[in-house]
């Protein structure tokens, strides 16, 4: 089936300066997109132009039906929960007899069906977030995007809201484009990745695909590959599930730091040549001798080219 969402060499400009260049972009039915990068990056700039907010600077963006946009923080009126979604409805222009149905299928989506009678100003930040997706989402739009739906969440409230968020934009059969700060939120709800730094696209594929052979060195150290060991003609990067304490592992180190995690400890190495990041289960200082094997990773020249893929 043809996209949903057409964008072509796409630039858009802030207080008279281009942050967001050259992206193309094409979102098919039924297919979900993060949009994730650092602070800065431009991905709200690129969901409002693709929400037809922000003019483009240069390039088009073909959005083919209709666009809901769930903002980070909109407003709610006075009213009750299912009421606020059956605003939007009405708005949206569904008729009166099915609202009421729609509104009470996405509240249920969203874990929030027990809300539905509560007056909005009665809900917490969390609940807050819940009805504001579950609005996006009874509108069963074309092309529906969202910025930042977990901004400001912390611990179980942003990991259950991210879990009913996943199951109920997998359930969507329109193109959703979603940006999200943390990497674990991209991975737990799209089927692909879209990394943007400053205003460029630098990656794009499946998350798994993704994490697996970053395409540069910028791109796996945002992905998380933070330990590194210098090779001839570059280095190869890791992530700590590359890297193993040995009693008779290959590389020896000393232990430079020791981070308390639930199951054990996250520690960085250093070895000859280079810093090493793994996790164990033992009991570590600061200083310790400690032997590595290290099973994975991906290689990079000079230039932070990908070289050989995984190792
Ligand atoms: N109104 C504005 N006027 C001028 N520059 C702006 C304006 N709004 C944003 N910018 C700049 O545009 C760039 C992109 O900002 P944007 O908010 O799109 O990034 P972001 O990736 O969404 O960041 P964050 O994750 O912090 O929300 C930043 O450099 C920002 O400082």
């Amino acid at each position: 089936m043809s996209a949903l969402l057409d964008v072509s060499g796409l630039s858009v400009a802030r207080g008279g300066a281009r942050v967001v260049h050259d992206v193309d972009l094409s979102v098919a039915p039924g297919e979900v997109v993060a949009l994730l990068g650092p602070n800065g990056a431009g991905k709200s700039t690129l969901l409002e132009c693709l929400g037809g907010v922000a003019p483009a600077a240069a390039g088009s963006v073909s959005r083919h039906g209709r666009v809901a946009t769930v903002l980070q923080a909109p407003g709610l009126a006075r009213r009750t929960v299912r009421a606020n979604v059956e605003l939007a409805l009405a708005w949206w222009g569904v008729p009166r007899p099915g609202r009421r149905t729609r509104a009470m299928e996405a509240l249920e989506q969203m874990s929030a069906a027990h809300l539905a009678a509560r007056p909005s100003a009665a809900l917490s930040g969390g609940e807050r977030r819940r009805v504001h997706v579950a609005r996006g989402v009874a509108c069963r739009p074309d092309v529906l995007l969202l910025d930042e739906p977990f901004a400001g969440l912390d611990g179980e409230t942003h990991q259950s809201l991210v879990e009913d968020t996943s199951s109920a934009l997998r359930d969507a059969s329109g193109a959703v484009v979603v940006v999200v700060h943390d990497r674990a939120d991209a991975w737990a709800l799209a089927d692909r990745v879209v990394v943007l730094t400053e205003g460029r696209v630098v990656a794009d594929g499946p998350p798994r695909d993704l994490l697996a052979a970053p395409p540069t060195a910028q791109v796996a150290r945002f992905l998380g590959y933070d330990g590194h060991l210098a090779e001839s003609g570059g280095s190869l990067l890791t992530r700590p599930a590359h890297v193993r304490v040995s009693a008779d592992g290959a590389l020896a180190g000393r232990v430079v730091r020791v981070v308390g995690t639930e199951d054990g400890v996250l520690l960085d190495v250093e070895v000859a040549d280079g810093r090493l990041r793994c996790r164990d289960a033992g009991e570590w200082r600061v200083g310790d001798g400690v032997r590595l094997d290290v099973a994975g990773g991906v290689s990079y020249d000079v230039e932070g080219r990908r070289r050989t893929g995984r190792h």
